[in-house]
Parts: structure tokens; C-alpha cells; sequence
């Protein structure tokens, strides 16, 4: 293990104001996992604290164990200079913690106004009136100058306006501790910086965040402190000023993360295994051509709402387009999900990705049935198991057993066991939708070798991404979509990251 013996475990002491939060020796094991291993964490008031790891090492544990959703095993949790006995949920919200989940734990049913007010505990026969839930929502609104409609359903709001919304609730429900778990993962870069700078304000004005990223580019930016946990021990903790990317990946890794670009191989000389004309639905998409071809990475770049994903859904046939067709082979496909020669990788593994009941290993093998049968022609568990075990060892899943449910994994190991899902009956078309979303840096490189080789093997792949860095070291050629249409097309050894941001934020070639 390294260890940075300068900060490793040293609390960030700040003299006289006691810590918003203080974890000391917190110990958290799962079965034969341990989590976390003896952790101190200190989030000093009114800042921001960047929280980075690897997936699986343990951030999420030590956030549900400081909200009080966890006991810890061993350890303790004080909040503004109290140690709090038994932390509960109930306690930990009365101190003022609040937690922004990833699914952001709103109702998108009801209108802004009645997510803003809303508390779980009112008694049913005191409703308030319509007219104070207006004024205060009005007013947490004003707050962090938000032109949002509080008479507006949640369900019709940007991802972006959503995580606003969010946070709108938590400080008008006097919030001052706010534990955000990859809070950008779904946002456009504007809406990103618009974020970032209220967390900045926010904290200027007292509020303390703990700020959990895998991008490693805004923690660096938006935090005071930052805190680098490896495998369950924290190996750093420190001022952001004496961290960047490359120091950070370091103590994340262990060692150095070689991000290679994609060897584009020679002209694409053979018929494409997929050739979409003319592809068109209402105002989502319009007039869409592109072919892919064998052993080739295509990437479909485009602002989030661009209409990226669901020309990916239309191709995989999860969409019915109005207009234009989709071949495969040659011939005009009808029934697209029929296919198993085409592997559909969904962006959110939570909603439509995997069965957080099944075994890592019967995830996986759902895909593939006839690799599991074994003699006698049943379905064999030992080869089951022998499944999930070769993925498991491929992708680098982290887990002791694949036989303990995938709700167990972290998320980022929850992204692999759909790749792997994906990968098993080795198609010959496969789409990934966000392939790295919620995936440390180590894995990402991981995950982008294993798109490079199963590319080698023949397969066709297009990646749909927002991320300029991944785009540019997995693909071979890029179709860039803005308002639903193809507005430029490039290889991707042409341009570097600055000019595919350049491109996809002007929406199509200056
Ligand atoms: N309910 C659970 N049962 C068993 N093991 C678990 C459970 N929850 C987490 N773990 C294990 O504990 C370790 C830490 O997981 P945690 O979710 O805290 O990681 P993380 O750093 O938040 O990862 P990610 O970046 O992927 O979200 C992992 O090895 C994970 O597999």
C-alpha cells in the first residue's frame, strides 16, 4: 500500500472552530470485506472537501456511515465538535447533514414548489397552505438565485435543474452538511460550472460540502481539501493546492494510468455490419446516416439532449423510428432486439441495467444460457460460476465471490458486470451508452482496453459519450450530433480534446 507520509490520516485541524464533521479509526467490513480500514476524515466548516477513489474503495460506505445509514464496526462520528453515540439517520439529518443521492431522492410528480417544502414527517391533517409553500419555495429559490418555475412539474426539468432543485431543498431544510455523490455525472459542462459555482458560494457562506467525483478535474477545482481513499485507508488528505490530476491518479492507482489512444487501423475496407439511412423520429432526430463497420470504434458525440442517445436506442432497436432504415448486413432489420449479434450497454445500470437481486454471476450469464449448459444439458451452476469468474478476472471486478448478489458491488463494479453481460455471448455490434459513467480513472483505462481489444477481435462498436478524453482514445471515427442531427463528421486522430469540445459545444464545424 502506499501512503503519503506527510498527510496520510492527518486531520485537517483548523484552530478553535471544531470540524463540521470528524470521523476518527471508522472501520466498516461486509461479510469478509472490509470497506473501510481505521479512517480519520475531517470536513472543515464552511469548505469544500473533495473525496476521491478508486470504485470499490470506499467513499460511498464512509458517506452512509457519516449520514448515519450505516453503523459503523468500530470508530466515531462528531459532528460540529459533538460525538454523536449511536448515529442514526434521524440524528445525523437533526445535526444538519443531508445527503444528495445519485437518483437525487425527488418526486418528479409533484411541482417544484411541493418537493421544496416537502417534509415526510408533517402530519397528514396540518397541510400547509398553498400560499406559504409558494413563498417559501420562492424564497430557497432566491436563495442560490435560481430562475427556476416553482409552479413547474420536477419531472419536466433538466437533470440540471433537477440537482438545483436538490440542493435548494437541502439548504432551505437547513441544511449546513451536504454529502454530494458524483453530482455531474449527468450534466453538460455549462451546467457543471453553473453547479460548481453555487457549491463555491454556498460554502463561502458557510455551508460545508463533501464532494464525491470521479472527474477528477473538478474536484481539483471546486474543493479546499481533498481526501484520496484506497482500498478502505486513507492514503492522503490535504489542501487542494498541493494536489493535480496526475497526483491524485497516482495515490489512487498506486502507480501510473497509461491512457493510450486507439491505433486506428487502415481503412475501413469491408462491407459495414451496420448501416443506418435516413434515420428519423418527430423532432428527437432527423435524417441520420452512418455505417459501422468490423473491428471499428465509432463514437457519437453531442451535448446531453442532443439527440446522441436515442439514435443509439433506434439502432438497437429500443426505439422505433418514423422515418429511414437500419441494415445489418445487408438486409433490413424489422425486429432489432431479436439479435443477439447486437449488445445494447444502457447508461443507467440502476433503472435499466441490472438485476441488483442476481448473483454477479447470473448477471452475466443471462446473456449467454448455452455456455452454461453443462452435461447432461442442464444449466450447470460450476459453469455458471466459471462464467462470471474469466469476466470477473477480464474486467477487474472487485468482489471475493461472484456468487454474492451485484447490489453488493460499488457502482463503478455494478458498470463491469453490464459490460461483461454485454460482452459474453461475444456480439458483433455492441453500443455502449456511457461506458465509464461513475468509473474511476484506473477502471476507465481498464474498460477503454477492453473496448480496444473486443474492437480487435472484429467487433463493431459505437461508443456514445460525453466525456472529450474518452472519445478521442477509443474511437477510430466520430459523428457529431447537435439538435438531433449529424452536423460533422471526423476521424478521430485528427482532432485533440480541446477541438472536439470546440465542435460539439458550437454544434458543428467553425
Ligand atoms: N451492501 C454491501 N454488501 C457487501 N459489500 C459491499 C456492500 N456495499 C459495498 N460493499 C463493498 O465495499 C467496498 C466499498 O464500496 P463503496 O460502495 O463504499 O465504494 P465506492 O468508493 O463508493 O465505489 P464507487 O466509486 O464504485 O461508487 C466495495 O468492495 C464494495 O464491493
Amino acid at each position: 500500500m502506499t501512503s503519503d507520509p506527510m498527510t496520510a490520516g492527518t486531520p485537517l485541524a483548523q484552530s478553535g472552530v471544531p470540524a463540521a464533521v470528524a470521523v476518527r479509526g471508522v472501520t466498516k467490513t461486509y461479510g469478509s470485506v472490509t470497506a473501510l480500514d481505521d479512517v480519520d476524515f475531517t470536513l472543515r466548516p464552511g469548505t469544500v472537501h473533495g473525496l476521491v477513489g478508486e470504485n470499490g474503495s470506499g467513499k460511498s460506505t464512509l458517506t452512509k456511515i457519516i449520514a448515519g445509514v450505516l453503523p459503523p464496526d468500530r470508530g466515531t462520528v462528531a459532528i460540529d465538535g459533538e460525538t454523536i453515540k449511536h448515529i442514526d439517520p434521524r440524528t445525523s439529518i437533526q445535526h444538519g447533514v443531508r445527503v444528495i443521492f445519485q437518483d437525487l431522492a425527488l418526486f418528479p410528480n409533484m411541482t417544484v414548489a411541493e418537493n421544496l417544502v416537502f417534509e415526510g414527517d408533517r402530519p397528514l391533517l396540518r397541510p400547509i397552505s398553498a400560499r406559504k409553500m409558494r413563498t417559501r419555495a420562492r424564497e430557497a429559490l432566491d436563495a442560490l438565485e435560481l430562475d427556476i418555475d416553482p409552479g413547474a412539474r420536477l419531472g419536466e426539468l433538466s437533470t440540471a435543474e433537477r440537482q438545483l432543485v436538490a440542493i435548494a431543498r437541502t439548504v432551505s431544510s437547513d441544511g449546513r452538511i451536504v454529502l454530494m455523490d458524483e453530482p455531474t455525472a449527468a450534466l453538460t459542462h455549462k451546467e457543471i460550472d453553473q453547479l460548481l459555482t453555487i457549491i463555491r458560494r454556498l460554502s463561502e457562506q458557510g455551508l460545508s460540502f463533501v464532494f464525491i467525483s470521479h472527474k477528477l478535474r473538478e474536484v481539483v477545482s471546486v474543493a479546499d481539501d481533498v481526501t484520496v481513499i484506497r482500498d478502505g485507508q486513507v492514503v492522503s488528505t490535504g489542501a487542494s493546492a498541493e494536489y493535480d490530476q496526475d497526483r491524485i491518479t497516482d495515490l489512487m492507482t498506486g502507480g501510473t494510468v497509461e491512457n493510450a489512444r486507439r491505433d486506428t487501423p487502415a481503412e475501413a475496407a469491408e462491407q459495414p455490419v451496420v448501416e443506418v439511412r435516413g434515420l428519423s423520429l418527430a423532432t428527437i432526430f432527423q435524417d441520420v446516416d452512418l455505417a459501422m463497420y468490423p473491428g471499428r470504434v465509432l463514437g457519437l458525440a453531442g451535448l446531453v439532449g442532443s439527440g446522441r442517445t436515442e439514435i443509439g436506442l433506434a439502432i438497437a432497436g429500443l426505439v422505433h423510428p418514423e422515418k429511414g432504415e437500419v441494415r445489418y448486413r445487408g438486409e433490413v432489420v424489422h425486429n432489432r432486439r431479436d439479435n443477439p449479434g447486437l449488445q445494447y450497454v444502457p447508461e443507467d445500470r440502476l433503472t435499466e441495467g441490472l438485476f441488483l437481486d442476481w448473483s454477479i454471476a447470473d448477471n452475466i450469464i443471462t446473456n449467454d444460457l448455452d455456455e452454461a449448459v453443462g452435461r447432461g444439458r442442464t444449466v450447470s451452476t460450476a459453469k455458471i460460476a466459471e462464467v462470471g469468474s474469466r469476466w470477473r478476472d477480464r474486467l477487474r471486478i472487485k468482489t471475493p465471490s461472484v456468487a454474492n448478489p451485484a447490489s453488493s458491488l460499488s457502482g463503478g463494479n455494478q458498470q463491469r458486470v453490464l459490460l461483461a453481460r454485454a460482452l459474453a455471448p461475444r456480439p458483433d455490434v455492441i453500443i455502449l451508452n456511457n461506458p465509464t459513467v461513475g468509473v474511476d480513472i484506473g477502471s476507465r483505462a481498464d474498460i477503454h482496453n477492453v473496448i480496444r481489444a473486443v474492437a480487435e477481435e472484429g467487433t463493431a462498436i459505437l461508443v456514445i459519450s460525453d466525456e472529450p478524453a474518452e472519445l478521442i482514445s477509443v474511437c477510430d471515427d466520430l459523428v457529431f450530433i447537435s439538435e438531433g442531427r449529424v452536423v460533422d463528421r471526423r476521424r478521430a486522430d485528427t482532432l485533440d480534446e480541446e477541438a472536439l469540445l470546440d465542435i460539439i459545444s458550437e454544434g458543428g464545424p467553425s
